[in-house]
């Protein structure tokens, strides 16, 4: 990929709306590593070849970094661990060359040696590129966007990102970093600031049913976060907003009867001076399996204690209505209508 232009995009894969990911190279001769480019957090990891759990063959089917391999690699050995509201990762740091968008840069990351079967089991990705400011990051490593910024390749200090809506559609998304990508979105940017320096979190207003602004009516954060697949909420409102359409709880998350679908009511985020809504079509993943159709609803609850919750976080299924650039230089969202 050449980047002349100052602006480098990477082809992402959509699995089932809920994994979007994209490929990068670490070491020389080059290891191809698929990762999921997350603006929650703020660290690179990927699988590791010296690691015990993940070693049987068998059951682990990722790509794993093999540092003897590479002759640019460089040793640092520091532990690593994170800890996900759903499950966890630990390992070492290592250091060498990281290609992204066919960029390279020297980038201290993390050689995963034990993954949590939860929830990492289900995952199609072999490992996590943090897009999150540099104080999110663990250990003080700088993240990848970072040493990119100070190499000043860019066109501008923003990135982009696109999340097609069903997996058949190809590319299943797009990274651009230097700028936007204007065949996937129509109209223009509405730009809103970063509620603190150094997260990806802004302000809201309110959330609506309908016509109806009924949670988050003092105002609330919403965290933007392209690594996460839903949306979620307050456990006391979510639960609240699917009692209003129906939907029931059981061990994977809430569901509706699929002949009611078509009747559901919008869901409109207020951003930035603008209500952001989104529509059945854009909140229902509907999956057809043995015993039937199913329909889930992309409505998950999540308390996070104070002072960082009350929050929403936005993730894959608003991304995929509206496309979203992140600006670093100005610390501002802009979402413009995905096409
Ligand atoms: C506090 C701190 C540790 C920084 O918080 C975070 O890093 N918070 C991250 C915020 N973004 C989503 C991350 C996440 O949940 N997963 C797991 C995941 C997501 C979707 C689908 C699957 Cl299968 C999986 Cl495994 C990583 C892949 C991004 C946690």
């Amino acid at each position: 990929e050449d980047f002349s232009n100052g602006t480098a995009p990477t082809p992402l894969t959509n699995y089932l709306d809920t994994q979007y990911y994209g490929e990068i190279s670490i070491g020389s001769p080059a290891q191809m590593f698929n990762v999921v480019f997350d603006t929650g957090s703020a660290n690179l990891w990927v699988p590791s070849q010296r690691s015990h759990t993940c070693s049987r063959r068998t059951v682990f089917t990722h790509n794993r970094y093999d540092a003897s391999m590479s002759r640019t690699y460089m040793e640092n050995g520091t532990g690593f661990s994170i800890q996900y509201a759903s499950g966890n990762v630990r390992g070492f740091l290592s250091e060498d060359v990281v290609v992204v968008g066919g960029i390279p840069v020297v980038q201290v990351f993390a050689e995963a040696t034990s993954l949590s079967a939860m929830p990492f089991i289900f995952a199609k990705f072999d490992g996590v590129l943090g897009m999150g400011y540099p104080n999110a990051a663990i250990d003080g490593i700088t993240p990848v966007f970072d040493r990119i910024m100070s190499q000043h390749v860019l066109k501008e200090e923003v990135f982009s990102v696109y999340y097609s809506r069903d997996p058949q559609h190809s590319p299943g998304g797009e990274l651009v970093l230097g700028g936007t990508d204007p065949n996937y979105y129509t109209g223009t940017f509405n730009y809103m600031e970063t509620k603190e320096m150094g997260k990806w979190e802004v302000v809201m207003k309110g959330v609506s049913l309908g016509t109806e602004r009924i949670f988050c009516a003092e105002g609330c954060t919403a965290v933007i976060d392209t690594g996460s697949s839903y949306i979620t909420g307050p456990a006391s409102s979510v639960s609240a907003l699917m009692k209003i359409i129906g939907a029931q709880l059981d061990e994977s998350g809430y569901k509706v009867n699929c002949d009611t679908v078509k009747t559901l009511p919008s869901v409109a985020f207020h951003l930035g001076g603008l209500e952001y809504s989104l529509t059945y079509e854009d909140y229902i993943l509907w999956q057809s399996q043995i015993e039937g159709d199913v329909c889930i609803v992309t409505f998950r609850g999540l308390d996070v204690p104070p002072p960082t919750g009350p929050i929403w976080i936005l993730g894959a299924n608003f991304i995929a209505r509206y496309y979203t650039e992140f600006d670093r230089r100005s610390n501002r969202i802009g979402f413009a209508v995905a096409v």
